[in-house]
């Protein structure tokens, strides 16, 4: 273990000398593994880069983070998530967006996947319109992982990454032809604790975006811009607030890297309860930097639980029952459409969670069919384009989106759902219909514990039950285990009748930890971390109060200093 420091983070790792070790700018620490390779990504002036971003806008991230505070208060305390009058001449007035840019006016289908070296490639090759690289929900955020992906992108963005599967005797190399990139990193919540600026940890998004931008941003418009770009993702916004500093980062970056005004675009991810009523707003501070919005549906799911974590009238029903059928979610897209075309810009699609089941072709077809069936209501809905987790579910996506829309690359002057106009607040908040049951918890409780046991391994996608698993799904049945215990809530679904308690979901955590071993057998379970994760799992579904994210207390667990030890946050 590493001492720690008066604010909770390790202290200064001394004795680095000797050895390899980063050249680093003034007040920069780097306390993850040196690596040759890392070095010329962590070079002496892509760091001052993103010391430059963190010193001008440290504060404003502290002052958006305690207005978060501030807010879930409100909420706790009996009050709703609304539109917010002091803004209604921003929803109201007359304004666009900057025209979407040539490079990405055709979206229809986007692979999402984390930075890992193989799937970068695959998912360039996809036949995807864009490929969403993934520092955030897709990706356990070590200090490998990090690096390594931004050591990935940047061979990506260079056109000379390749891969050598040495198992299987395969090169990987990028075709002619290649998906745009857009890079997500992460929210504005989560700390980058290898990298210290001031003593204090860096601001995770920060140090994703600055990375890859000061590396990136010549060779990529070259290669993917076409005079644009680069292209960003955004995630887990709560208020316009926080569109505004990333406009001003943008603003910085596009300074020091001497290109125009506008050249940076990003979509941001409607996926927490209080930005669906910013949705106006976030465009508005973003207008010259956007190119739409998405719907970020399993986030969005796991805000709805944590913005109402105190009013027990608005409890879930069973995770796979709260789907896009559902009023308050259909409401949300049908809004975010309207808000995303009256501006002039993309309105993405979310994820479905199906996945190839290779091993079963009637099940793998009932499992295309719902994505279908998905992206079908979505097309038709007015959206421009949607995400797919796999590339086995790109043309069977690709088909649905351009049998949907006459020729055109998007829908932004076709479908302008002036009816959506007439969503209310109550369409949004409208409480979930559904039954409760056993096999719910159950559920819950055998893929949240197996999610968290691949992150703590270094993985943030995986498959579970045919279905894509990552940070946001996983939140999902944390926070509904969480909610069902606080309230005690009766399983009213299968007519067993019971109430959910501590007693029973003890039972629920050792049935299902024996189903886990049994499923993935002894030998990987007793390697895995499936132990470590029972515990952090266990401990945050019967916390009196709700943790904001899953992976703040779980990162703790991934944050190794160098020289080795295990540093607490
Ligand atoms: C809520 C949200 O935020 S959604 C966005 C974040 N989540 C994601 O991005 C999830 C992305 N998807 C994935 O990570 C993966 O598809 C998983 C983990 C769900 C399933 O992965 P696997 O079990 O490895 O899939 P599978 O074995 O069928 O893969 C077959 C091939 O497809 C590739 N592949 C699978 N998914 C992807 C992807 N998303 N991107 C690129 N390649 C992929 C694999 O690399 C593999 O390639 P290979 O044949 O050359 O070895
Ligand atoms: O990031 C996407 C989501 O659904 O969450
Ligand atoms: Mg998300």
């Amino acid at each position: 273990m590493m001492e720690l420091g008066t604010n909770g983070y390790a202290a200064p790792a001394a004795g680095r000398k000797g050895g390899a070790a980063y050249d680093v700018p003034e007040g920069v620490d780097i306390r993850g593994r040196y690596d040759a390779e890392f070095a010329k990504i962590l070079t002496r002036d892509a760091l001052q880069f993103v010391a430059d971003l963190q010193r001008e806008f440290r504060n404003h991230i502290k002052y958006a983070m305690e207005c978060r505070k501030e807010a879930k208060m409100r909420y706790n305390n009996g009050g709703l998530p609304g539109f917010d009058p002091a803004t209604r001449y921003v929803r109201e007035g007359e304004w666009d967006c900057a025209p979407v840019p040539p490079a990405v006016a055709d979206r229809m289908v986007e692979i999402t996947g984390p930075t890992e070296r193989k799937m970068v490639i695959n998912a360039l090759n996809s036949g995807a319109k864009v490929f969403m690289a993934d520092f955030e929900d897709a990706l356990s955020p070590s200090w490998e992982n990090l690096i390594r992906g931004h050591v990935n992108l940047k061979d990506a963005v260079d056109g000379t990454i390749s891969f050598h599967d040495k198992a299987r005797n395969r090169v990987y190399k990028l075709n002619d032809q290649t998906a745009k990139l857009f890079v997500r990193p992460r929210g504005w919540h989560l700390p980058e604790a290898h990298i210290f600026i001031d003593g204090e940890p860096a601001t995770g998004c920060l140090v994703d975006f600055g990375l890859y931008f000061y590396h990136n941003f010549a060779a990529f418009r070259r290669t993917q811009g076409a005079g644009s770009g680069p292209f960003f993702y955004l995630p887990k916004m709560e208020h316009s607030r926080e569109a505004k500093i990333w406009n001003s980062v943008f603003e910085r970056a596009e300074k020091m890297a001497g290109i125009e005004n506008g050249s940076i675009r990003a979509t941001v991810l409607i996926e927490t309860l209080p930005a669906v009523f910013q949705m106006d707003e976030i465009l508005y501070e973003l207008r010259d930097h956007s190119v739409g919005l998405n719907c970020g549906r399993w986030d969005y799911i796991f805000s709805y639980v944590k913005t109402f974590q105190a009013h027990p009238d608005r409890l879930l029903p069973d995770r796979v029952l709260v789907g896009m059928n559902q009023h308050f979610m259909r409401s949300y897209s049908d809004l975010l459409i309207r808000t995303c075309h009256r501006r002039g810009v993309h309105a993405m699609g979310g994820m479905a969670a199906q996945i190839p089941i290779r091993d079963d072709p009637v099940a793998n077809e009932a499992a295309l069919e719902l994505v279908r069936k998905d992206k079908q209501r979505e097309v038709r809905a007015g959206h421009d384009g949607t995400w797919a987790a796999h590339p086995g579910l790109i043309p069977a996506i690709m088909e649905v989106f351009t049998n949907n829309m006459r020729n055109s690359p998007h829908q932004i002057h076709s479908m302008k759902r002036e009816d959506a106009a007439n969503v209310t607040e109550e369409d949004l908040i409208q409480k979930p219909v559904g039954v409760r049951t056993m096999e719910g918890l159950r559920l819950n409780t055998r893929v949240g514990i197996q999610y968290l046991a691949a992150w703590l391994t270094g993985t943030g996608s995986v498959p579970l039950y045919h279905l894509m698993e990552d940070a946001a799904t996983a939140e999902i049945s944390r926070v509904q285990n969480w909610q069902w215990l606080k309230y005690g809530v009766e399983l009213d679904g299968d007519g067993l009748g019971l109430k959910v308690n501590l007693d029973l979901f003890g039972r629920v955590v050792e049935e299902e930890m024996a189903r886990i071993e049994r499923e993935v057998g002894q030998e990987r379970f007793k390697k895995g971390m499936y132990k470590e994760a029972r515990k952090i799992f266990t401990r945050q579904c019967t916390a009196p109060m709700l943790d904001d994210f899953l992976t703040l207390d779980a990162y703790n667990r991934i944050v190794i200093h160098h020289p080795k030890g295990l540093s607490k946050l």
